[in-house]
């Protein structure tokens, strides 16, 4: 198709040539009439339109030119383009493919079928305003696409062929960027030179679902969720939902819950904002930081319940109030008023408050950008107020615990690639009974110098398991007999204190 309609183009351009020749000697209402003919007769044997899209546009780079780019080229791998061109951005992470100068290339979309052509131009020191043979940053040639299409389908071009061609390049552009991981916890020199209230580096974390232990059904919901999520576009706007999710991972020390956030960050392909809640002022700079956050990301809380103070001023407003509401009536604890005396409070006092930190999760600016997931860690969920971990905004709660065998054997696997051995059993049997951290049993399992092997592992592990056994039924009698002794001693108490009072009434008789 693409050498008929090259072929065509140049006959056209002859054409042209002839009739621009006839207009000169020809009155113009003879010259009105062949136009109208010219146009049948051309449109019948060149049914074609032309769309250029240049690199730049009006001296800034023109977007669509590069989502154009990324679109072909990957189009250019599956089709029979032979003239390509590779090349490596510092902040993507794989090559990125694209048509080379003079090659052409067909694209297919609701039936209609569409040419491409890359082509450029050599530009003169003096030919264009904005371009400059002594600015190293300003190229010497004009580059540009060439679309060429039939006139029948021009409705299909401007209503969603080029939607599609952005849409699509963006969704690659994405793909093979860097991933980032942000934080704001960072120094005052950063802010004043203007690089805004976030400080970012390359996220680069190995964990994925597949390296991380848990029970297989736990995880394979998580996945299901994170997938239904990261698809739900439309179905987050016909339902009239901000487009974003809520994660509380909660559990003891070293069960995996950053290991988690890194793997759903790997996962979906998402930036990383890990909000250290401790440096920031009040809620305003809060609402600042949401602000700057990106679609598609993150935004980590670590450790919820010791960032901040939010439940204790929260539970001594609650009592104060109580003792001025009648008895019996419940409390919202999500109420309104509770939450304006809170914002005019922090107003007075400059703090960041909890319902500042609800208002970030869900307020009305939350909405600022789509496709944003929110998760809070911590080992003790039931210090955190029940406002703040709600469904609607935090959508799942996924406990991490200790290691169980289905988590032991993907432990197993990453670090000594083994399924089965003979000390299995025997494992199995320890960890239903012991509690051990994931971390714990993973530190046991790593070879440690080139003499230990699998078996050393194991039976280091074993030990271990059969020492926690040990201290834990020995804290179970201690406690066991603390709970007996403060028994005892309340029973003493209580049986003195009857005689005492019985004593007194006697007196009183
Ligand atoms: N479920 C798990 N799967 C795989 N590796 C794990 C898991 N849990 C812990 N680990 C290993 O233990 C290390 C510590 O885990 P991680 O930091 O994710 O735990 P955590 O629950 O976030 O701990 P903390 O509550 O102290 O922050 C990780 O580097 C990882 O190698």
């Amino acid at each position: 198709m693409t050498t008929s309609l090259t072929e065509l183009g140049s006959k056209y351009a002859g054409l042209m040539f002839i009739w621009a020749t006839i207009q000169q000697f020809f009155p113009y209402a003879l010259c009105k009439r062949f136009d109208y003919l010219w146009r049948r007769v051309e449109n019948y044997f060149y049914p074609y339109v032309q769309i250029t899209i240049d690199e730049f546009s009006n001296g800034k780079r023109n977007e669509i030119y590069s989502h154009i780019n990324s679109y072909l080229g990957t189009k250019s791998i599956k089709k029979d383009a032979k003239l390509l061109k590779v090349e490596k951005s510092k902040n993507s992470k794989s090559f990125a493919v694209s048509l080379d100068e003079g090659e052409e290339i067909t694209d297919e979309f609701q039936g209609a079928k569409f040419s491409w052509r890359n082509y450029s131009v050599k530009l003169s020191d003096d030919s264009s305003g904005h371009r400059s043979s002594r600015s190293n940053s300003v190229p010497m040639e004009k580059k540009s696409y060439k679309l060429t299409f039939n006139q029948r389908d021009r409705e299909i071009v401007t209503g969603k062929y080029l939607n599609h061609i952005m849409e699509e390049g963006k969704a690659i552009q994405f793909q093979n960027r860097k991933q980032k991981i942000y934080s704001n916890n960072c120094s005052e020199d950063w802010y004043w030179y203007g690089k805004g209230m976030w400080r970012d580096i390359n996220f680069e974390h190995p964990a994925t679902f597949d390296t991380l232990a848990m029970d297989p059904k736990k995880k394979a919901e998580i996945i299901n969720d994170l997938i239904a999520f990261s698809k739900g576009k439309d179905y987050y706007s016909k339902v009239g939902k901000a487009w974003k999710r809520g994660y509380l991972l909660y559990g003891p020390p070293g069960t995996g819950k950053s290991t988690m956030i890194a793997a759903i960050a790997n996962y979906l392909n998402y930036d990383i904002y890990d909000l250290e809640l401790t440096s920031v002022k009040d809620n305003s700079g809060l609402k600042k930081l949401l602000m700057e956050t990106t679609s598609k990301s993150i935004i980590v809380i670590e450790d919820i319940d010791c960032s901040i103070d939010l439940t204790g001023k929260r539970k001594k407003k609650k009592k104060k109030e109580n003792e001025t509401t009648s008895e019996g009536q419940e409390e919202d604890s999500d109420s309104s008023t509770e939450k304006e005396k809170e914002s005019t409070e922090n107003k007075e006092s400059g703090k960041l408050t909890l319902s500042g930190l609800l208002n970030f999760i869900d307020g009305i600016w939350s909405a600022c950008g789509q496709e944003r997931i929110i998760i809070f860690t911590t080992n003790h969920k039931d210090k955190l107020d029940p406002a703040l971990i709600r469904r609607g905004r935090m959508d799942m709660h996924i406990e991490m615990s200790y290691c169980r065998y289905e988590a032991f054997k993907v432990l197993v696997k990453n670090y000594l690639n083994l399924e089965t051995h003979t000390l299995f059993q025997q494992i199995q049997g320890l960890l239903e009974e012991v509690d051990m951290s994931p971390c714990d049993v993973a530190e046991h399992l790593m070879l440690k110098n080139a003499s230990g092997g699998p078996q050393i592992c194991l039976d280091n592990l074993i030990q271990a398991l059969k020492e926690a056994k040990k201290k834990a039924n020995k804290d179970s009698k201690e406690s066991k007999e603390k709970a007996k002794q403060n028994s005892m001693k309340i029973k003493k108490f209580s049986a003195k204190f009857l005689r005492s009072f019985g004593n007194v009434q006697k007196l009183l008789k």
